[in-house]
């Protein structure tokens, strides 16, 4: 399962992660050990497993906001491309990737003083050479499919409500064209009609042959979107050495 294909974007090999609390006396709380999985170009697989199982850590050990302790995280962006090992790669080769090859959506939006929403969402964009002209206006259609109403475009996004946040996380995850898109959670403040929404968004991704690996709450979205699911629990560390 975790050889590589031609389709192969992203495999975890024997990835494991475990956290020490320097506050708290060095205690050790292992959380994940033997992780193996594989995502190739075009599927949707969601991991799945209870609260606490490890499902985000998982997420921040891909794109690199997590050192793995143990294994290898291998990415590429195409059939022809070398894959990197995300648990080996130097800070600069990190953040490279995830200019390049993995986008995240995560759970909350970091709103930057001062930034309009408009350039929150072109930002990426701009990091990949586009036009500031062009980054706007690809930004303000995505934004405009999420029902962000106009108004907002130029305010920074620190005072938004939850949902409006949410939507333009996400529409700065989904604006690229990384070939690997990770998402924790991007409907969980959302309303009907914007889930389905980003439902459509992940489609369009997959049909153009993005490999997602996410965490979805809501059992609704999760059947409408995965091709796969993952459970977790099968990778707990402490169900391991209990
Ligand atoms: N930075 C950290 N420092 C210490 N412990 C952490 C850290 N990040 C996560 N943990 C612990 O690792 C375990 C797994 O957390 P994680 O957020 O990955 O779980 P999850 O499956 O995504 O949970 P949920 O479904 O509730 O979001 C938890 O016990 C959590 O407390």
């Amino acid at each position: 399962m975790t050889t590589a294909t031609p389709d192969a974007r992203l495999i975890l090999k024997d990835v494991a992660k475990s956290f020490t609390n320097h506050l708290r006396g060095g205690v050790h709380l292992p959380v994940v050990a033997g992780v193996s999985f594989r995502i190739d170009a075009g599927e949707v697989v969601v991991l799945g497993g209870p609260s606490g199982v490890g499902k985000s850590s998982i997420l921040r050990m891909i794109v690199g906001n997590y050192a793995a302790e143990r294994g290898q995280i291998l990415m590429r962006s195409s059939a022809d491309a070398a894959f990197v090992d995300v648990a080996a790669a130097s800070p600069r080769e990190v953040i490279a990737l995830r200019r390049n090859v993995v986008g995240y959506v995560s759970q909350f939006l970091r709103a930057i003083p001062r930034v309009s929403a408009l350039d929150v969402v072109a930002e990426p964009l701009l990091a990949r050479g586009i036009g500031q002209a062009d980054a706007r206006r690809q930004a303000g259609e995505l934004l405009e499919r999420l029902n962000l109403p106009s108004a907002l475009y130029d305010l920074p996004p620190a005072t938004f409500s939850g949902g409006e946040k949410q939507r333009v996380n996400i529409a700065r995850g989904f604006l690229t064209d990384h070939p690997i898109l990770l998402l924790d959670e991007p409907t969980a403040s959302l309303d009907n009609a914007n889930r389905d929404v980003v439902c459509g968004l992940i489609a369009d991704k997959r049909k153009a042959g993005v490999a997602i690996l996410g965490i979805f709450h809501d059992e609704e979205v999760r059947c409408r979107v995965a091709t796969r699911i993952v459970d977790v629990s099968g990778f707990s560390a402490r169900r391991a050495a209990a």
